[in-house]
Parts: C-alpha cells; structure tokens; sequence
C-alpha cells in the first residue's frame, strides 16, 4: 500500500493511497487512490481501492487476460489526511528516475506534469513487459483508464485523462532493468545523475535485512544529482505480505530506521509524513506508511 505523490501547482503533496504488494516474480496490487490536499479536494479524504493494478501485476505474472475487476472492491473508504503541501519545497526537474515501478504508472501520472524524461525500472522481465505494453498500447495491455482519470480529477482537470495517458507515454524514454542491491542499481546501464528519485514500496520488497535495505538507499541515491530529490514511500511493521496463496516476506521497519538510512545515504529531510495505515484485510500486516521527500546534498 502506497501514496503517489501528487506533483501539484509546483509542490509536492500526497494524493494517492495505493495498496500494493509486488514481489519479484509475482505482484499483488490493490491500488489507487486516497485523500489528497489540494483545497479543492480536500473533502475527499478516503481510499479508493481497486483490483485494478492487481490485475497489472498478476498478468506481469500470467500472461492469460485475468478476471475482469470486481467493482464492489473499488469502495471509498477512510483514509488518511493529505501531506500539508509545500512543505517540500517545489520537485521538480528535467529526468525523474522510478526503481521499482512494477507493473504499474500510477505513481508518474502527475510526475509527468513535472519532469521532461522519465526512466522506469524493474527487477522482473515481467513487470518490464507489461510496462511496454501500455506504453506501446499493444493488445492486452492493462486500462489504467480510471487511475488516469481519477488523478486528473485531484489535479482538476479530469477531462485530460487522454492527453495524460500520452503526455507521460510519451515522458517516458525507458525501461530498465534495475536491483537495488547493486552499487549502480541500472548496471549494466549508466545514466547521468537525474534531478529525481522515486521509488514507491520497492526497498521493503527487495531487501531483506536492514543493512541491505540501508545500502540500497544509497544505491538508489547515488542515481540522483546533488541538489536533486529522492522520494521515497515504505510501508512499516510489516513481515508478509500474500499474493493470492503465496506469502511472501516484507522487511519490517521503522520510521527512525527509514529516517536514519536516507539520512546516511546524504540527504537531508524536508519532508516526512507517517501516517497509520492498515494493510487492507488479511494480504499483509504492514501498520503504517512512511512518505518523504529529501534533498541530496551536495558534498563537502
Ligand atoms: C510492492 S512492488 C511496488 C511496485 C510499484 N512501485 C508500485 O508502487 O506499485 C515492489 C517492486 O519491487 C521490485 N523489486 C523486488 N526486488 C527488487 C530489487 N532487488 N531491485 C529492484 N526492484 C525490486 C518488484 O519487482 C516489485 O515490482
């Protein structure tokens, strides 16, 4: 479970609450949206859970077209409350990295507004894959239609949803391969440093100790140049998390630990928020969630 952030009128802010749980061969998604801040919408303080991206990430997995979305789970439910905006200052910039994407682009729906190229990555074939296929609109790709259309509803402009879908295809200049267990998470590809670093939910997947964990902080911050952001989203406490019959391992952390490994890798803090958030039903025991923006130094 996650929070997009919402790059609105040049400010960070949270605007989506995405319940997912992805591991490296198979991918559980229960995704967007949540309670966001913009004085707009700031009534709209809930949950939209949707089978959606669930059914991006067991088709990353099984490439027969999976059960249409039951609607009845896509339910408006409580949320938590929206980031205060501004906080973090204005992200923004030319290049905006993603590690650990899966299969899913709900989190660059508003990044797109605020980056001129965008790389996304994976550690599976199969995420990749079902990534090019939206991107390529290629038969069988999965409909993001209304996570598109729901951002442009926060964002204000829900009859751009097309023009969306096309602005961030066309952002999007590749997708890599990536393990943030890796000094260079991208080898065997080396990019310049980019202004942004995202990554929703991946580090407590992929890692499964906290000392790997805080060198894949570093790994992943080495991708951004000094002055640059990294955006990061975990979930805490959680041990398991199920994808359909199979469990799976989540690294259990703290918000001081998360604190203290971004802090290490050479980035200063400007904005952190952790806010209670059950994992939904029995798929994982997760508590809370973490978001932060932080601002790599430059060095010494
Ligand atoms: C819970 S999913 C999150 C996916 C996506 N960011 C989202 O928010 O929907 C975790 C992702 O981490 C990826 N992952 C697992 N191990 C990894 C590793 N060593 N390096 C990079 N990514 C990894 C998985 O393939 C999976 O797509």
């Amino acid at each position: 479970m996650l929070s997009a952030p919402l790059w609105s009128q040049g400010q960070y802010v949270k605007s989506a609450t995405c319940h997912v749980n992805t591991l490296p061969s198979v991918h559980h998604c229960q995704v967007p949206c949540g309670s966001l801040g913009s004085s707009k919408h700031t009534k709209k303080n809930y949950t939209i859970r949707t089978v959606q991206s669930h059914e991006a990430a067991i088709r990353s997995k099984h490439p027969q077209p999976a059960q249409p979305p039951d609607r009845s789970e896509c339910l408006p439910c409580q949320g938590h409350d929206a980031l205060p905006r501004s906080n973090a200052g204005d992200v923004k910039g030319d290049t905006l990295i993603d590690i650990g994407s899966g299969p899913t682009i709900y989190h660059l729906l508003s990044a797109c507004e605020k980056f001129n190229e965008i790389i996304i990555s994976d550690y599976t074939d199969g995420n990749r894959q079902e990534l090019e296929k939206w991107l390529k609109k290629e038969p069988g790709a999965f409909d993001w239609t209304p996570a598109v259309k729901y951002v442009c509803e926060l964002e204000g402009q829900r009859e751009k949803w097309a023009e969306k879908e096309e602005k961030l295809r066309k952002k999007v200049k590749q997708v890599l391969k990536c393990d943030v267990r890796k000094p260079n998470p991208l080898a065997p590809v080396t990019l310049p440093a980019a202004d942004c670093l995202l990554s929703m939910l991946c580090l407590e997947a992929a890692c499964k100790d906290l000392g790997t964990f805080r060198a894949a902080v570093k790994n992943i911050s080495s991708l951004v140049k000094p002055g640059g952001h990294l955006v990061l989203n975990t979930v805490l406490k959680g041990t398991y998390y199920l994808v359909g019959q199979h469990n799976f391992s989540c690294l259990g952390l703290d918000r001081e630990s998360v604190e203290a490994a971004v802090r290490d890798a050479g980035c200063i803090i400007e904005h952190i928020q952790e806010a209670p958030e059950p994992a939904p039903g029995s798929i994982s025991d997760y508590t809370d969630l973490v978001s932060l923006v932080a601002r790599k130094q430059h060095a010494a």
